[in-house]
């Protein structure tokens, strides 16, 4: 099959979606590789390193578009490559459409099989393409957040360990997943004094045993939340219901309670947030302040840090990118019903049921999808 990777246009991001390991995996396997030049430079990948593993070099993301059967990439196609797919298409990356209605409108028409890294699943319950962007983000989510604490960066002026005689920042992280558990393994190591919440008790007694006193648990609910928001310098939004529209669970009437210059890092932004206040920003312009409080809404945090974050997509990405340049998509999918979880659109039809409520947009199901 010929495998395309275009390089990514998102303003600020310098991940790609496929390593040159990647390539040489797929080339091995007797796929064609077609790569965007300069595509991996943001993370330290040259045209040579994937000519070096059997790919050819594209001068142009046309060309990509073009000739592609399988497109990998990272992040939601934009408006302009939206422009370029067609129908009997592959697209495979990051979508988040339940809050986008005008990407999701325009991958219908386009004829395109998407599928989205963020909603195919495993056999433990968890989400292993979302998961690797997941772990960077919740580890970068309380050094931004320190940043933006910074008394010249607008916040509240308030270190993160606090020093001998002062005490340390109240962190208030909400979800105990995988953002959330590293963001508060980080904190807690920043030395903050940190509370992760949940309405998961399991989850909940999982982070107890392996955390310790390193932080402590909350079940979640208005009544806690409303306790514990007036106390924090941060707090790191960090709630998932997959596929599905984040719950707004701070108020703007809620950033009234809480301390002048105190920061909410909203992780969930790309699901549409779950701070009422928040929108999207980007890594050139991150934080913005409402009420006096900051709000740091980066939707691709991971791009900070492209290299890492190439790295750990690229590792948990290959499998299923090589049962579906192997098996084809309908086959791919048939064979895994955790990949064919992700299949969020397919020849003119929304296939995700989260997407569909979010929308109100009537649903195929992926079973039927497979005989479309
Ligand atoms: N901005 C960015 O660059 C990135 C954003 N993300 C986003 O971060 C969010 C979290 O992702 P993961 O940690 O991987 O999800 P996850 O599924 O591992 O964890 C989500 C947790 O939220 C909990 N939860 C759901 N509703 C809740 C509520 N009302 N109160 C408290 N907890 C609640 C769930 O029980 C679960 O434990 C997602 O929206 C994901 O797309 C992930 C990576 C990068
Ligand atoms: C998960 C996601 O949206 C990102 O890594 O940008
Ligand atoms: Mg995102």
């Amino acid at each position: 099959m010929q495998i395309g990777c275009p390089r990514e246009i998102k303003p600020q991001e310098f991940r790609v979606g496929l390593t040159p390991n990647a390539a040489r995996e797929a080339v091995a396997h007797g796929h064609a590789v077609l790569v965007e030049t300069g595509a991996g430079l943001g993370a330290g990948f040259d045209d040579d390193a994937y000519i070096a593993a059997g790919a050819r070099i594209a001068a142009s993301a046309d060309e990509i578009f073009a000739e592609a059967e399988l497109v990998v990439k990272v992040k939601e196609p934009l408006a302009q490559e939206r422009r370029r797919l067609r129908e009997g298409q592959v697209l495979f990356t990051y979508l988040h459409l339940a809050p986008d209605p005008d990407q999701t409108r325009e991958l219908i028409d386009s004829g395109v099989t998407a599928i989205a890294y963020e909603t195919v699943t495993d056999d433990r319950g968890g989400l292993p393409l979302l998961a690797p962007m997941s772990e960077v983000a919740g580890r970068l989510a309380p050094q931004l957040g320190a940043w933006a604490l910074q008394k010249a960066n607008g916040g509240r002026g308030v270190l993160m360990g606090g020093v001998p005689g002062v005490g340390p920042a109240e962190v208030l992280v909400i979800g105990g997943g995988v953002v959330g558990t590293h963001a508060a393994r980080i904190a807690a190591g920043m030395g903050a004094r940190v509370t992760v919440l949940d309405r998961s008790l399991l989850r909940l007694r999982q982070l107890d045993e392996t955390f310790g006193a390193a932080f402590s648990t909350r079940y979640s609910s208005e009544g806690t939340l409303a306790e514990l928001i007036d106390r924090a310098d941060m707090v790191v939004g960090a709630v998932l219901i997959p596929g599905a529209t984040a719950p707004k669970l701070v108020r703007r009437a809620d950033l009234a309670r809480m301390k002048p210059g105190a920061v909410l890092v909203d992780v969930a932004i790309d699901q549409g947030g779950c701070f009422e206040t928040s929108h999207p920003t980007t890594h050139e312009d991150p934080v913005f302040s409402v009420d006096g409080i900051q709000h740091y809404c980066v939707a691709n945090m991971p791009g900070a840090v492209p290299r890492s974050a190439t790295l750990a997509l690229g590792n948990a990405t290959m499998p299923f990118l090589l049962a579906l340049a192997g098996k084809g998509w309908r086959q791919a999918c048939a064979d895994d019903p955790h990949l064919r979880a992700g299949l969020n659109v397919h020849a003119g039809h929304l296939t995700c049921y989260a997407v569909g409520l979010a929308q109100g947009i009537d649903v195929l199901s992926p079973h039927l999808a497979l005989k479309a």
